[in-house]
């Protein structure tokens, strides 16, 4: 972040900005809250519909807290205090508000989507899974009510007609990802009565900077009819012998792989073939081979459950259902383990979260930790940051890191630190970056005679029985991200707080202080005492990427502990590359996801003018001229122009599930292209854009040789019988990073010579 930034973006500075007003509005505020009081409920609910009606929304916002704080406190007992108030008007005027983990954000988020329902405006409210989307709209349906607001939420056990009626709704509750792969769906549909969401208005997103940045690159795909992908086996046994330093080497920032002159030889010589000549396919599937034998790791980066690999979110430290990496890799990970390859289809369409946030026509939402991406958040999504007070002064205590030399140090050192506070009666938490990390701690802790409850992603079912006695006196809960974001750990009663509250100790800084920073609020929430206090060693991945910081070995006192400030300054610096590097990735995304999806726009237009009125089929019988003439001698013109539109629409979808296979083939090319030293996002656009010239007159010209070549009958053409037919099936799976920007760019880009 930019100095300027900082200033613009320090607490208080937007804020005062946005909702400073608030503040000398005071008496109107009362005044409105003493009028809403003597209404009974109806009249309430009257007063909602009308709030909005006249004037501008600005001038209707003091009246529209009143209101809403009166329906919070008549029906959930919570009166929204004044620091939630600031956030309601923040989002309502569109941003993104920082309040702090525990403030009441569902609360806010709630008077925020009726606010918006009451000008007449459609909300989703979406969140990072189904579960919270169910919960919060559960939680929050009386408001609505008394505020004669109608509220749903979509679940996965829900029927088509129950789920469609949801989206009906006027304040929708959904996972992101549910939403997202209705749109995917919605864009396949060959009659209106199928579209589930006509329009995107206005988005309230949960844990904002988690799923506008974190995740913003994952891609949500859309894919049809099956095949099956060839593993690669005789490759992935092959690389399985292959040995570090000798056949591969790994890049000092562990980030990539790649195979030493003597491996490269071992490889042809074993496989037969010519690593370097024309087809690049041996090449990427050894590169792919080499990277999941080498970088990609069991319990940390995936677990195997029933003979199944399941991909575990790096942010959230769960299992990441439905998830898979880009094609190649998921096969190359699921050979090396030995178990059968899953689907992966062919694929008809996918699209970003980021795309699917820009296509809302407001967007607004709130986290406990936005300021750190202000500038992202900026140049991504144009959104201001309005932070908002805490309602109770924050007293927890944040010590300074502790560097330690080895892993093995830094977590002896953890468990001495454990011991001691167990033995005051005071709770620990402690945040691992791994399943594998966790089992360790774990492990160490039993040794030393401590009983501890452990939640990672092998097993989230006692989540919520864990996170509610994880205030105890003298509990020892160790998690991974699982319980950094959302978790609200109460303190058992007043002798832990007397003990000094919760004390949260991170068994590494994470690749985003964002996450740390979710980890050390647990503690100290509501005005509670608490500490917070970091563990890392030169060990950890985030510091084995600086070389600087390694010479500080010799600088560890007999426990390993490396008390210099420089070093520490050092662990701030590893963070910043890590966050920078995140930044710098989401651009280089976004560029080439820009004209992907300008391109997708267009065939969407066509898809749609196609449906609904005349112009293509006149297109398409012009090109056609005499057997059009024909068709209309013979033929009901009903027959024959529904006929037409549904060939055409065949060939739309099918030339676009190959422009886009085209699409990600060529981002692979372009970055074997970026050694010829052009600028890959330029080559990327102008090949793009060549193909896609011919796009529309290619649907034209597919279309008219059906209808010249097919059997035209009472029942018009039967499109399965000429081999055209669309996906039996279809669904719906995220790879974790874009096609675009992926590992595998990485990994390619990586191939010496
Ligand atoms: N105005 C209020 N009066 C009383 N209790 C409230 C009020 N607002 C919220 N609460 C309570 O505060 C608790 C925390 O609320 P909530 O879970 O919405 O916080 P949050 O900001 O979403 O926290 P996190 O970031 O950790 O998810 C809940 O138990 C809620 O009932």
């Amino acid at each position: 972040m930019g100095f300027f930034s900082r200033l613009l973006n320090r607490p208080g500075a937007q804020a005062d900005k946005a909702t400073g007003w608030f503040d000398r509005a005071a008496d109107d505020l009362a005044a409105a809250s003493r009028e809403f009081a003597e209404l009974d409920d109806r009249d309430l609910t009257e007063a909602a519909a009308e709030i909005f009606t006249t004037g501008s929304v600005q001038d209707n916002l003091v009246r529209y807290c009143a209101l809403a704080r009166e329906a919070a406190d008549r029906v959930l007992d919570e009166r929204a205090y004044d620091t939630q108030l600031k956030g309601l008007v923040g989002l309502l005027q569109a941003s993104v508000v920082q309040m702090a983990t525990g403030e009441g954000k569902t609360l806010v988020g709630a008077l925020a989507a009726a606010g918006y329902a009451l000008q007449g405006r459609r909300v989703h409210v979406v969140s990072v899974n189904d579960y919270l989307a169910v919960r919060d709209r559960t939680w929050m349906k009386p408001v609505f009510d008394l505020l004669g607001v109608q509220s749903a939420s979509i679940s996965g056990a829900q029927t088509e007609a129950e789920r469609r009626e949801a989206y009906g709704a006027e304040v929708l509750y959904a996972s992101v990802t549910e939403v997202g792969f209705d749109v995917l769906r919605d864009r396949f549909v060959t009659d209106d009565d199928q579209i589930r969401i006509p329009d995107r208005d206005v988005v309230i997103v949960d844990e904002a900077d988690s799923v506008l940045i974190d995740e913003a690159r994952v891609p949500l795909v859309l894919a049809g009819s099956a095949s099956v992908e060839d593993a690669n086996a005789q490759i992935a046994v092959l690389v399985e012998t292959l040995s570090p330093d000798i056949d591969y080497e790994i890049s000092q920032d562990h980030q990539a792989v790649s195979l030493t002159d003597a491996g490269i030889n071992r490889v042809e010589a074993e496989l037969g073939v010519e690593l370097f000549g024309e087809d690049a396919s041996e090449l990427a599937a050894v590169n792919l081979a080499l990277y999941a034998k080498s970088l990609v790791k069991r319990d940390v980066d995936y677990l195997i459950v029933d003979g199944r690999v399941k991909l575990i979110s790096a942010s959230r430290g769960r299992v990441a259902e439905l998830q898979r990496w880009p094609d190649g890799l998921q096969a190359a990970v699921e050979a090396k383990e030995g178990v059968g390859t899953t689907e992966s289809g062919e694929i008809l369409d996918q699209m970003t979260v980021e795309e699917l946030i820009h296509g809302y026509e407001t967007v607004c939402g709130m986290t406990g930790t936005a300021l750190a991406v202000g500038d992202d958040l900026r140049e991504f999504y144009n959104l201001e940051i309005v932070p908002v007070d805490t309602h109770l002064p924050v007293i927890r205590s944040d010590e300074p890191d502790r560097l330690y030399t080895y892993q093995e140090s830094k977590e002896r050192a953890i468990v001495e630190e454990v011991a001691d506070n167990h033995a005051k009666d005071r709770p620990v938490l402690i945040g691992t970056s791994s399943v594998a990390e966790s089992e360790s701690l774990a492990a160490r802790l039993v040794d030393r005679g401590i009983e501890v409850k452990v939640l990672n992603a092998k097993d989230d079912s006692l989540e919520a029985e864990i996170i509610a006695a994880a205030g105890a006196p003298g509990a020892v809960t160790v998690s991974t991200q699982m319980a950094g974001r959302g978790t609200d750990i109460r303190l058992a009663d007043a002798s832990v707080a007397d003990a000094g509250g919760l004390l949260v100790i991170g068994a590494g800084r994470y690749l985003s202080s964002r996450l740390d920073d979710q980890l050390r609020g647990r503690a100290g929430r509501q005005g509670d005492p608490g500490t917070s206090v970091f563990f890392t060693s030169l060990e950890d991945e985030l510091l084995t990427r600086v070389p600087e910081i390694q010479r500080f070995v010799s600088e560890g006192d007999e426990t390993g502990w490396i008390e210099s400030k420089r070093a520490l300054g050092l662990v701030e610096h590893a963070q910043r590359i890590s966050e920078g590097q995140n930044t710098a990735l989401h651009r280089d995304t976004w560029k080439f996801n820009e004209l992907m999806a300008k391109q997708r726009e267009l065939v969407l237009t066509r898809r749609r003018e196609l449906r609904t009125d005349d112009a293509a089929i006149d297109e398409l019988k012009d090109r056609l001229s005499e057997v059009a003439a024909n068709l209309a001698e013979e033929h009901p013109q009903d027959l024959v122009d529904s006929t037409l539109r549904e060939v055409m629409l065949f060939h739309l979808d099918a030339r676009w599930v190959d422009h886009l296979a085209f699409l990600n083939d060529l981002r692979e090319g372009i970055h074997l292209r970026t050694f010829a030293r052009e600028k890959p996002h330029e080559a990327f656009n102008a090949e793009s854009i060549r193909i896609f010239s011919s796009f529309w007159s290619d649907v034209v010209e597919d279309s008219a040789s059906t209808v010249e070549e097919a059997e035209f009958t009472d029942t018009g053409i039967d499109l399965a019988s000429h081999g055209l037919k669309r996906p039996s099936s279809t669904w719906t799976y995220l790879t974790t990073e874009s096609a675009f920007g992926s590992d595998i760019e990485n990994i390619v880009k990586k191939v010496k010579r």
